[in-house]
């Protein structure tokens, strides 16, 4: 499934199955994705699109009964290998999820927690120009600059997920996952949400899972459509949506199942 105009991949997951128990809900997945793209996972529910997204950095460690099997590299690193440090891993490849879920913190603890834990500043000063500087790119700056102190978690839900979007940036990552992040949200914040994507792109490789097929047709370059534990198809989201291969990605982008 390697797309040969897909030269540099920042992540390489390479004939990657997930387990649950006895239960194989990934089988056989391999998928590049650039630095300069953002990627959506679409297809009926229960196919396995949060469970494949999580093995991108090692969320899966935290179900007991989950195993992973096969290769991820991040920048032909192996994060699956014993010296891999999982924090450190998941500050690199953030994630934002479904429902928004800001600490119980002020707002500007919201975002200086991350740096401060990973030691990214030693000066005041230096943390408060990360605060700002995410919390701007995040597009959320100039709704909460006069009341930093407030709690994050009194901010609308649109606020709250650029608030968490906002807390993934200030350890400045290199990938952000994002499964369903407007499903919790009404069209404005969605809106919201997805044109901050476009300003983040190329900036971050971006991978979003999304139950909204015109959303993965305004905020996605590549779409991959899984279907039962498969990857069915991966190409130009231009592609999938207006001249599908697969006969199971037809049905699903025309509505005759999911
Ligand atoms: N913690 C878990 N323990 C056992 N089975 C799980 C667990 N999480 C997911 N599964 C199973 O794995 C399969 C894939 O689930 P997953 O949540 O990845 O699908 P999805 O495509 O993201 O679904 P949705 O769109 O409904 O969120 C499903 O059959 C689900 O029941």
């Amino acid at each position: 499934m390697r797309d040969p105009l897909v030269t540099t991949p920042k992540i390489t997951a390479r004939n990657v199955s997930v387990y649950y128990g006895a239960t194989r809900a990934i089988d056989d997945v391999s998928i590049d994705v650039t630095q300069d793209e953002v990627v959506a996972f679409i297809g009926p529910s229960g196919c396995g699109k949060s469970t494949f997204l999580r093995t991108l950095n090692r969320m899966n460690d935290t179900v007991p009964s989950a195993r992973v099997e096969g290769e991820i590299y991040l920048d032909g690193e192996d994060i699956y290998a014993p010296s891999m440090d999982v924090v450190q891993l998941r500050a690199r490849v953030g994630m934002v999820f479904q429902k928004p879920n800001p600490f119980p913190k002020s707002i500007y603890e919201n975002v200086a927690y991350g740096p401060r834990i990973h030691g990214l500043t030693h000066a005041k000063g230096e943390l408060d120009d990360i605060v700002e500087g995410s919390l701007r790119r995040a597009g959320l700056w100039d709704e909460v600059k006069d009341r930093l102190t407030d709690s994050g978690t009194a901010l609308s839900g649109g606020q709250q997920q650029r608030l968490c979007i906002a807390r993934a940036i200030a350890v400045d990552p290199e990938v952000i996952l994002m499964d369903e992040p407007c499903s919790a949200l009404d069209p404005i914040a969605t809106a919201k949400i997805e044109e901050l994507i476009h300003e983040l792109k190329g900036r971050y490789a971006i991978v979003i899972v999304t139950h909204n097929m015109q959303q993965a047709a305004r905020v996605s370059q590549r779409t991959a459509f899984f279907h039962l534990g498969h990857l069915v198809e991966f190409g130009a989201t231009s592609d999938i949506f207006t001249n599908p291969r697969a006969e199971r990605t037809k049905d699903y982008i025309t509505g005759r199942y999911g």
